[in-house]
C-alpha cells in the first residue's frame, strides 16, 4: 500500500492553484471538471503520481468557503533551505504563519505558511547546513 494523496475542499481554485504551483512551485499534475457532480478535481505535486503523493484540490462549483475546524493539522513538505524559502514566500505575498526555528519541545527546524483557504502547511528543514 501507498499513500496516493491528501483531498483539500477548496473555495476558489484559481487562487489555489496559483498558490500551490507559483508559491510552492508545484506542477499541476492533471485537472478534470465533473460537470454532473459540479465539482472540478485538480491534483498538484512534485512528482509524478507513480513516484510521490500528491495533493486533490477539490472545487465545488457551488461553495466559495470551508470552515476547516479544529481537527486538521497540517500537510508537511521538504525543503533544502527553510528560511530563503520563507522568504521567498513572503516576498510573492504568501502567508508565514509561524516563523523558522527549532519546533517547540524539539529540534526539527519548522515553518508554517497558511493556503489561500487557511489550511496550513508544515515547512521542515530537510537538509543540515
Ligand atoms: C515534526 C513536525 O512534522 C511536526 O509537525 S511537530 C510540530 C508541532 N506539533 C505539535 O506541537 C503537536 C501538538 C500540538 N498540541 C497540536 O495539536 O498541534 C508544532 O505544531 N509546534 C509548534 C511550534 O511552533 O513549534
Ligand atoms: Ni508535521
Amino acid at each position: 500500500m501507498r499513500i496516493l494523496h491528501t483531498m483539500l475542499r477548496v473555495g476558489n481554485l484559481e487562487k489555489s492553484l496559483d498558490f500551490y504551483c507559483n508559491v510552492l512551485n508545484m506542477k499541476l499534475l492533471r485537472q478534470k471538471d465533473y460537470p454532473g457532480g459540479k465539482f472540478t478535481l485538480a491534483f498538484v505535486g512534485y512528482r509524478d503520481e507513480s513516484e510521490e503523493a500528491a495533493i486533490e484540490l477539490t472545487y465545488n462549483w457551488d461553495t466559495d468557503h470551508y470552515d476547516i475546524g479544529t481537527g486538521y493539522g497540517h500537510i508537511a513538505l521538504g525543503v533544502d533551505d527553510i528560511y530563503a524559502t520563507c522568504d521567498r514566500i513572503k516576498a510573492q505575498g504568501g502567508k508565514v504563519t509561524r516563523e523558522p526555528g527549532p519546533m517547540k519541545h524539539g529540534s526539527t527546524v519548522i515553518a508554517f505558511v497558511e493556503d489561500p483557504n487557511g489550511y496550513k502547511i508544515e515547512l521542515i528543514q530537510t537538509k543540515t547546513a
